[in-house]
């Protein structure tokens, strides 16, 4: 993109690494503090919470927006990823946060400092394929935790998401970085990227995540994707997730086994299948459950099948956490949720 065809907005938006370095000197030698936020685009409230965390903890905060093909396998939705751009940029020159400082007592405003809006050639000066087998130069794989749950329907997935992410890092410089709960896996994933690579900036204990925002009424998470879903769809099919993950929440507290409550959970799937299945005077949907699962955060390894809460607490602390999540296909899109059991605060999810 060159910096002509960007939209005039509040904020610069860089669009090369070195402009924004030029910037991100002034405050390291200011010794400003830089929050950040990456993101692919296609903003909704899920990211303006993100903005909304950095904005009160940073006296910068900066946003990317890029699209990286490096996560999307050749027969995923790169081609199609909706793209908001002057909508984003909009979005992201209203939102504000009246903030306190010690210095200054309640009347600081924040916005957001910059954009970081590159092309494909400057995050991937070597070229990039979406093929794992065609790619050349370097790649960052967090080994033994990139295959479980999402990386288990999206094997090259979470590479393409550590390289990009280890790069915005050392392009940004970020003092704390926000990332979503909805994408649980990646958020933990990227933590033990920087605690594995000595990181400073951001260090890991300053990698944050945010509780997933949801749609008021249906529950559904917030997606980007959520753009491809018909009204139908939107409606009827894409909150069973949701629903699938609290029933299995409450089989769990009820003392029930993970294959119970995972049974549970595809219970409520089929359900809204058979319905909608049923209904044979609308367009037809095909829904599918991709997985449900309940994963040691620590390990990412799969639970027993006899595993129940009682089982779990014993073994190591109380009220110790599980990752329950989940994906689901609803027509062509595919969704994921996920719910902590037991203490959030253990994964570190802020409140
Ligand atoms: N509903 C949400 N609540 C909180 N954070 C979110 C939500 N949706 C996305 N995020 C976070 O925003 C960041 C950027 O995500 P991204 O741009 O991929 O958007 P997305 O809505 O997750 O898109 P997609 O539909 O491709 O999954 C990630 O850290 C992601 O976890
Ligand atoms: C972290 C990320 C911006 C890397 O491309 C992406 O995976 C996302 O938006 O969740
Ligand atoms: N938020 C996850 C980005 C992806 O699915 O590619």
């Amino acid at each position: 993109m060159s910096s002509s065809t960007v939209p005039e907005c509040a904020f610069p938006v860089f669009t090369t690494v070195s402009s924004y370095r030029e910037w991100r000197r002034k405050a390291f030698d200011e010794k400003q503090t830089v929050g950040f936020v990456a993101t692919m685009g296609a903003l909704h409230e899920g990211h303006l919470a993100l903005v909304k965390r950095s904005l009160a903890a940073n006296d910068h905060t900066v946003v990317s927006i890029f699209v990286n093909p490096a996560q999307f396998a050749p027969h995923e939705d790169l081609a199609t990823y909706p793209s908001t751009l002057p909508r984003d940029l909009e979005l992201l020159s209203t939102i504000s946060l009246q903030v306190k400082t010690s210095e200054n007592e309640g009347a600081l405003i924040r916005t957001p400092s910059a954009v970081f809006l590159p092309t494909i050639s400057e995050m991937y000066p070597t070229g990039i394929s979406q093929n794992v087998t065609e790619q050349k130069g370097t790649f960052v794989e967090v080994k033994g935790y990139g295959h479980q749950m999402e990386g288990k329907t999206r094997p090259t997935f979470f590479r393409g998401v550590a390289t990009v992410v280890m790069k915005l890092f050392n392009a940004i410089e970020p003092t704390r970085s926000y990332f979503g709960q909805k994408d649980i896996q990646q958020a933990l994933l990227l933590r033990r990227m920087a605690r594995d690579m000595l990181m400073a900036h951001p260090s890991p204990d300053k990698i944050h995540i945010v509780p997933t925002v949801r749609d008021t009424t249906s529950s559904l998470a917030l997606s980007s994707r959520n753009a491809y879903l018909t009204s139908r769809e939107r409606q009827i099919a894409a909150p069973a997730l949701h629903a699938a993950l609290q029933a299995a929440k409450s089989a769990w507290q009820n003392g029930m086994s993970k294959q119970h409550c995972i049974s549970d959970a595809q219970a409520v799937i089929n359900t809204v299948t058979e319905k909608v299945m049923s209904d044979r005077n609308e367009d037809s949907t095909d829904v599918r459950l991709d997985y449900i699962e309940m994963n040691d955060p620590d390990s990412f390894d799969i639970l027993p099948e006899d595993t129940t809460r009682v089982l779990w607490d014993s073994d190591r602390a109380r009220d110790r956490a599980v990752v329950l999540s989940g994906a689901m296909w609803v027509g062509k899109t595919r969704l994921i949720d996920n719910i902590i059991l037991g203490d959030t605060r253990q994964l570190g999810i802020m409140e």
